[in-house]
């Protein structure tokens, strides 16, 4: 038991040198360094939570020095930072005379890959084949598939063969037997699976969706993203990038980052989820248009985007919500949420209490402020559960929002000209505070209400006529093109949602994810 937890150190070959090797299952860390370097010493070193696999290596070294002898060798793979937070599967061969000590070394690395217990066995996988530029199965076959079956993981894989065909399969399937989900997609298909889930928990706990207040059962199983959407905020914004090699990594060494989600109702309704971006007036307008340009794949995004920026329409309502406790942070701080960021672990530790109170039927002491009330005229209304930052917007939507703080970031852009909304847009490239302007406001907060000025039943009346006209082009004078820019459309997470009246909670890390949040040391 003792040598067990002793270090193995042993002199092995690493391309003709001759190195000391290490393996410490204390740190637990694999390192090797060479013994008469050429140049400066250099000391690698790989912590066990990130090898991937270790595997002997059968065929016999071709070069000169080494052929007449009958040497073994091991190869193991580890994750390895590259630029930017993209991680890459590196290798080294270690080379030895003696067949035991190889034998040895391998069974030592295997030993301490079997402590890591958060590792998935076995995942089922949904691709999306038609998202973003129609690259996922190719991505997932050719990138995603021979990691997982370096590291061993076995796959359950299913092509989605129309749109909800994932989440209708999650009510189905046996889960049991997983222990993980992947989504290989966009935000889009991610949402798919997520809903899949999120409901299938429901289901089998007896909880009623349509209760606004309920409080929702958690999903433990993980959901992973190999992105291949058009836009992937969902796992940038996560992972720091969207890289479908980086992701699988972090899945196969069984990262975990919990995950808010908020509940979107109308008139008691369960409406959807959202993850990333709930947002009415500009982005609303954006998705709505761009819908109609499916085929361009994701710059139909910016095609529309520059659309609704000319269009530039106002939408009435009135917006009502209670400010979160101060010691959620605020969407002002200049910090962001990061791997390990300790407000999300203070939330940790306050939603398992919570969850301990309900399960004891205890009563609930909620100590947020009164309701703040803002009637006004708007130009987007913004509520970010995340920072939704994306290639387009690396800093995102609002910077400083968290992943799991039980909290969203809400922002009411008000009536503004063409010229000082475009700064306003401006601001989420450059390093601008897109917040810093007179007509917008920010406010961290778990729930909110909107009400649309016009009631959403004026535009019921009218429907059939404006869906007659609707593929029009709008030319500005909307009495002709019978669109309804009285009331625009809440996007969630880039899908549609039939009302404009909502009522929007947070529940605070109802999901996991394979990942760790934005690692702060990652190279430049
Ligand atoms: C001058 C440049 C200004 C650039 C401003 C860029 C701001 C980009 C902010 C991106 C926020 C993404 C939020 C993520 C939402 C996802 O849940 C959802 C599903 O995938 N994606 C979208 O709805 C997709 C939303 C995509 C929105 C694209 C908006 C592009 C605006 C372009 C305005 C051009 C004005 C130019 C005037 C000369
Ligand atoms: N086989 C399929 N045929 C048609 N639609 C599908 C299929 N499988 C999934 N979908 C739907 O396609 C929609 C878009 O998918 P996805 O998110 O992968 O791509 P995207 O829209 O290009 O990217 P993003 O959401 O990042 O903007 C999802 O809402 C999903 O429900
Ligand atoms: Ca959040």
């Amino acid at each position: 038991m003792e040598s067990a937890r002793r270090p193995l150190v042993s002199q092995l070959w690493v391309k003709n040198r001759r190195n000391e090797a290490v393996l410490d299952p204390e740190r637990p860390a694999l390192s090797w360094k060479e013994l008469q370097p050429k140049s400066g010493r250099v000391c690698h070193s790989v912590p066990i939570s990130e090898i991937i696999a270790v595997e002997t290596e059968q065929k016999r070294y071709n070069s000169d020095t080494w052929q007449k002898f009958n040497h073994h060798a091991f190869t193991v793979h580890y994750a390895q930072r590259a630029q930017k937070h993209c991680w890459r599967c590196s290798a080294v061969t270690f080379w030895c005379k003696d067949e035991e000590l190889c034998h040895q070394w391998i069974q030592a690395i295997k030993k301490l890959l079997e402590l890591q217990t958060s590792r998935p066995k076995h995942l089922l996988v949904y691709i999306n084949p038609y998202g973003g530029k129609q690259q996922g199965k190719q991505i997932y076959e050719q990138k995603v598939a021979p990691l997982f079956s370096l590291a061993s993981i076995t796959t359950d894989v299913i092509v989605t063969e129309r749109a909800n065909h994932a989440k209708d399969d999650l009510f189905e399937v046996n889960l049991e037997k997983y222990d993980g989900v992947i989504s290989v997609g966009g935000d889009g298909m991610f949402s798919e699976v997520m809903h899949g889930l999120i409901g299938r928990m429901q289901k089998d706990s007896s909880i009623d969706q349509n209760n606004p207040s309920a409080p929702l059962a958690p999903c433990n199983l993980r959901i992973g993203i190999i992105p291949a959407g058009s836009t992937d905020c969902i796992c940038y914004a996560t992972v720091g990038i969207n890289d479908p090699v980086t992701s699988a990594l972090h899945i196969i060494i069984g990262d975990l980052q919990h995950m808010d989600v908020c509940s979107v109702h109308h008139n008691n309704t369960f409406l959807k989820y959202s993850v990333s971006l709930l947002g009415y007036g500009f982005y609303g307008d954006v998705l709505k248009d761009s819908e109609k340009n499916r085929w361009m794949g994701p710059t139909r995004y910016d095609f529309s985007g520059f659309k609704t920026f000319l269009s530039h329409h106002y939408y009435e309502g009135t917006v009502s919500f209670q400010q979160a406790n101060q010691t959620l942070g605020s969407p002002r701080d200049k910090s962001t949420c990061q791997s390990g960021c300790y407000i999300c672990k203070q939330s940790t530790q306050e939603v398992e209490e919570k969850r301990k109170r309900h399960h004891y039927n205890l009563e609930e002491t909620e100590d947020d402020g009164d309701w703040k009330v803002i009637r006004g005229k708007f130009m987007a209304i913004n509520a970010a559960n995340m920072s939704c930052a994306c290639p387009r917007s690396p800093k995102g939507l609002s910077p400083a929002a968290h992943l799991a703080a039980g909290t969203i970031d809400l922002i009411l852009v008000r009536r503004c000209s063409r010229l000082n909304f475009l700064r306003h847009l401006v601001r989420h490239k450059n390093q601008d505070d897109q917040f810093d302007l007179a007509f917008v406001e920010v406010y961290r907060v778990k729930t909110f209400l909107f009400t649309p000025k016009h009631s959403e039943n004026e535009d019921t009346d009218n429907k059939d006529v404006r869906k007659k006209h609707f593929n029009q082009i709008c030319n500005g004078n909307h009495s002709s093109c019978g669109c309804n820019h009285v009331n625009s459309i809440w996007n969630c997470d880039g899908e549609a949602l039939d009302h404009a009246a909502v009522e929007v909670r947070v529940h605070c890390q109802l999901i996991k994810l394979f990942a760790r949040g934005i690692e702060e040391d990652s190279k430049p």
